[in-house]
C-alpha cells in the first residue's frame, strides 16, 4: 500500500472514530458488519459486477481498454490522480451501481415524525426501505433501463454522491455511506487495473452471450453465480 493511500485510510478511520464517539459502538459495528461484512464486500461486489458486465458486453470492454491505453500507454499503472481522465471508466462504475446496487434497499431508516410525501402519509416510527434497485430499473427515469449502457452517463452530468436522487447507491444526506470516498477510489482503481492489463475469457468454455447475470437479493445484492473468468495478460 502506498503512503498516500495509507494516510487516506488513517484519516477515514479517525473520522469514523469521531462518529463512534457520539453513538453506540455495538450498533455501529453491527451496521458495519451488515453493510460490509468483510470490510470490502460492497466494493468487491461492485468490481465483480462491473467486470461481468464488461465481459458480457465486449464492445464496452474494448472501449474501456482503449481509453486506458490512450492515457496510460501499455505499462503505466493507474494512480488516484488519473481517475478524472477516464470519463468512460467513471460511466461504467455509475452504470454498474445503477443496475446492481450492493445495498438494494440502502439500510433501514425510521421516520421520526409523520410525513406527507407525494400524496402518501408515512406514519411516525415507520420503517423505511428505499428500493434503489427498482429506481435503477425504472423506465420513467432511464431509457432502456435493463441494458448496460455506460454511455448514458457521458450525456448527463449525474453522480452518485447524494445530489441526484435517481442514483443513490450510497444513500444521501446525513446518513450517506461514510465509506463513499474510499469505495469510489478503490472501485475505479481496481477495475481499471484489471481491464488495462488483462483480457478476460470465461471459464468452462462459456460464451459472453450465455453468461448467467442473475442476482441474489438480501440486505446486500450479489451475483447468483460467482464470476469465473480467466485473465490473459495483454
Ligand atoms: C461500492 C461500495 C459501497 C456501497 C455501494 C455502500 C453503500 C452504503 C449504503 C447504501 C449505506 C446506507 C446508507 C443509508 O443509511 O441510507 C452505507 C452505510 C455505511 N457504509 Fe457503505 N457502501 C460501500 C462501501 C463502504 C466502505 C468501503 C466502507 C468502509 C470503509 C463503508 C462503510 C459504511 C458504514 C460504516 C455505513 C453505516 C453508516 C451509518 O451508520 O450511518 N461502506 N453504505
Amino acid at each position: 500500500m502506498d503512503i498516500g493511500r495509507a494516510a487516506f485510510i488513517t484519516e477515514l478511520v479517525c473520522g469514523v472514530m469521531e462518529v463512534v464517539g457520539k453513538s453506540n459502538i455495538a450498533d455501529y459495528f453491527l451496521v458495519l458488519r451488515l453493510v460490509d461484512p468483510q470490510g470490502i464486500d460492497t466494493t468487491s461486489s461492485t468490481v465483480e459486477w462491473a467486470l461481468a458486465e464488461l465481459i458480457n458486453n465486449p464492445e464496452k470492454m474494448a472501449k474501456a481498454q482503449d481509453e486506458l491505453e490512450e492515457v496510460l500507454g501499455k505499462d503505466r499503472l493507474i494512480q488516484e490522480v488519473d481517475i478524472s481522465k477516464f470519463p468512460f471508466l467513471q460511466a461504467i462504475v455509475k452504470e454498474t451501481l445503477r443496475l446492481h446496487p450492493p445495498a438494494p434497499f440502502l439500510l433501514p431508516h425510521k421516520a421520526e415524525t409523520e410525513v406527507e410525501m407525494c400524496g402518501f402519509t408515512v406514519p411516525k416510527n415507520a420503517q423505511i426501505l428505499v428500493n434503489v434497485w427498482a429506481m435503477g430499473r425504472d423506465s420513467s427515469i432511464w431509457t432502456n433501463p435493463d441494458l448496460f449502457m455506460p454511455e448514458r452517463f457521458l450525456e448527463q452530468d449525474i453522480d452518485f454522491k447524494g445530489q441526484y436522487f435517481e442514483l443513490i447507491p450510497f444513500g444521501a444526506g446525513r446518513r450517506i455511506c461514510p465509506g463513499l470516498p474510499l469505495a469510489n477510489r478503490m472501485v475505479h482503481l481496481m477495475l481499471a487495473s484489471l481491464v488495462h492489463f488483462f483480457n478476460w475469457k470465461l471459464a468452462d468454455e462459456m460464451n459472453p452471450e450465455n453468461m448467467d447475470m442473475s442476482e441474489t437479493f438480501g440486505l446486500t445484492l450479489h451475483r447468483a453465480k460467482p464470476l469465473r473468468a480467466i485473465p490473459i495478460r495483454v
